[in-house]
């Protein structure tokens, strides 16, 4: 997989030179490339953003760096996402989709947004979706594709060293997880349930999912259809 990042503030993605990424890179599963979209700008100020045609507060993310970062990035065919709080919300099944992708392109957006048409030309060429991290209202598009990225990526065939470990995640199976211990047995006065000691892997799995179940009601009850 590669992925693209244009923003205006680049250095904002620079947790992606990390070490989850970073492992992923190495085995040559994934490149992530960060640009700043000042460099499709051309004048003195490098100007990112105007007023919004009709008024209103704020400013508006012009257009043509867009095109242009979309023009030599050859970004058709690719899955291009606009981070934005009026995107669909961001969700496990989303990152799964998303996982299968060769090529994401994201599109970060700050002030009061992107002009409408570059969302309209990209979807002339690419896979366009407009995804949010949730119903609330971030300073601009940079963490939510941090974290869209980190979700994502895990999920790569390869990526994670034990790819068990994905399969008894929250949301994995639509439940929070259970609860986990390690050593020592009692901390503090407080013991690790007897049936993680007992070794019967089957009440151990029923105690688990049991857990699970009444995690997600009392936490999620929207998971559940509740
Ligand atoms: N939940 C989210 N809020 C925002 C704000 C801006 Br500005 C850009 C993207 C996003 S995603």
């Amino acid at each position: 997989m590669r992925i693209d990042i244009l923003s205006i503030f680049p250095d904002y993605l620079a947790p992606l030179e990390l070490s989850l990424p970073g492992k992923a890179r190495a085995k040559g599963l994934l490149e992530i490339h960060v640009h700043d979209l000042r460099q499709w700008t051309h004048d003195r100020h490098n100007t990112a953003d105007d007023t919004p045609y009709g008024g209103g507060a704020g400013m508006v993310m012009k257009p043509e760096p867009f095109g242009e970062a979309f023009d030599e990035l050859e970004i058709d065919g690719a899955t291009v996402i606009f981070t934005t709080p009026s995107g669909e919300v961001f969700n496990q099944e989303l990152a799964r989709e998303l996982s299968t992708r060769e090529r994401i392109v994201f599109a970060c957006g700050r002030y009061e947004g992107i002009d409408q048409r570059v969302i309209d030309h990209a979807r002339t060429r690419a896979e366009v979706r407009e995804i949010s991290l949730g119903d609330y209202v971030l300073n601009g598009g940079e963490v939510a594709a941090l974290a869209i990225t980190e979700a994502v990526v895990r999920l790569i065939p390869g990526f994670m060293g034990n790819p068990d470990s994905l399969v008894e995640e929250s949301h994995e199976d639509g439940l929070l997880e259970y609860p986990s211990y390690t050593k020592p047995a009692s901390w503090r006065g407080l013991d690790v349930p007897d049936v993680l000691l007992s070794g019967h892997h089957g009440e151990i799995a029923r105690w688990r999912l049991a857990q699970s179940e009444e995690r997600t009601r009392e936490r999620r009850p929207d998971l559940l259809g509740e």
